[in-house]
């Protein structure tokens, strides 16, 4: 069930309030954990009730998680949210908080989870589904005590693109959708915040027998198989 936790927070909701800024106290942009939230918050009654089924999707920079996401969304019905497209969409809002996220996304950094885990939590609440692929989330233990604390939910299941750093960086180098990030020098950085911060959250997933470690090189169909397999497994009841 959607756990509760105790009250509405100022700066998650306000529209007028500086949450980055905010945010800022206790967490930063590296992604360092801090294990007290510098806020509490109430879910939204339309979340209250519900026990949807959340997949995260990790990776690194350009293993696939988006492209797969597309294809098991289509497949199995799952809401596709990826907290980078989540935060590019704020950065191209006119947010409060855009420069800042613009200039953290462009430093290949991690944005404080208090943003984005309230930009999850808004998506969450205004779709209809039960199912849901977060894709790039959580990128830090930070991200997923966060998401723990506010949602008060954990996912059923982690699937981890394992890709190897040569063919990532070609991947995002031909990408060409005109992001911020996907140039050298930020796909260098992006690299090792994966290793440094997002591997733990690998770790910790895998020791909790949560993990689901896909092959991502190869043709992205034949990937699809090996994530099929991982849904269509009884011990995964959608
Ligand atoms: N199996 C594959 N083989 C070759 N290219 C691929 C494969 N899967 C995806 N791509 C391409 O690689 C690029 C990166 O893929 P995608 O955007 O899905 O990665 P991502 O993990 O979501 O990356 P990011 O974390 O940067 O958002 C895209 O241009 C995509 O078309
Ligand atoms: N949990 C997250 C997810 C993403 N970011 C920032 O967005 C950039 C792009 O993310 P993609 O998933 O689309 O690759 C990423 O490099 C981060 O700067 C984040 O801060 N927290
Ligand atoms: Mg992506």
């Amino acid at each position: 069930m959607w756990k509760r936790v105790s009250t509405l927070s100022p700066f998650l909701f306000s529209s007028k309030s500086t949450s980055l800024a905010r945010a800022g106290h206790g967490w930063n942009a590296c992604g360092s954990p801090a294990m007290d939230l510098p806020f509490s918050v109430n879910y939204a009654s339309s979340l209250r009730d519900k026990t949807p089924f959340i997949t995260f999707v990790l990776g690194g920079p350009g293993s696939g998680k988006g492209t797969q996401c597309e294809k098991i969304a289509e497949t199995f019905g799952f809401t596709h949210l990826s907290a980078g497209d989540l935060l590019r969409k704020e950065m191209n809002s006119n947010s409060e908080e855009r420069t800042t996220i613009l200039n953290i996304i462009q430093d290949g950094k991690i944005v404080p989870s208090a943003v984005t885990v309230k930009l999850i939590m808004k998506a969450m609440e205004s779709s209809d589904s039960d199912k849901f692929l977060i894709d790039g989330f959580p990128r830090t233990e930070e991200n997923r005590i966060a998401f723990e604390q506010i949602i008060g939910l954990e996912p059923k299941a982690v699937l981890f693109f394992d890709c190897p750093e040569e063919e990532m960086v070609q991947r995002v180098l031909n990408r060409n959708q005109g992001r911020v990030d996907d140039n050298i020098d930020t796909v260098k950085k992006r690299l090792k915040v994966f290793e440094t911060l997002s591997l733990p959250v690998i770790d910790y997933y895998s020791k909790k027998g949560k993990l689901h470690k896909i092959n991502a090189v190869g043709d992205a169909d034949e990937i699809f198989e090996q994530v099929r397999a991982v849904f269509d497994a009884p011990e995964v009841t959608i």
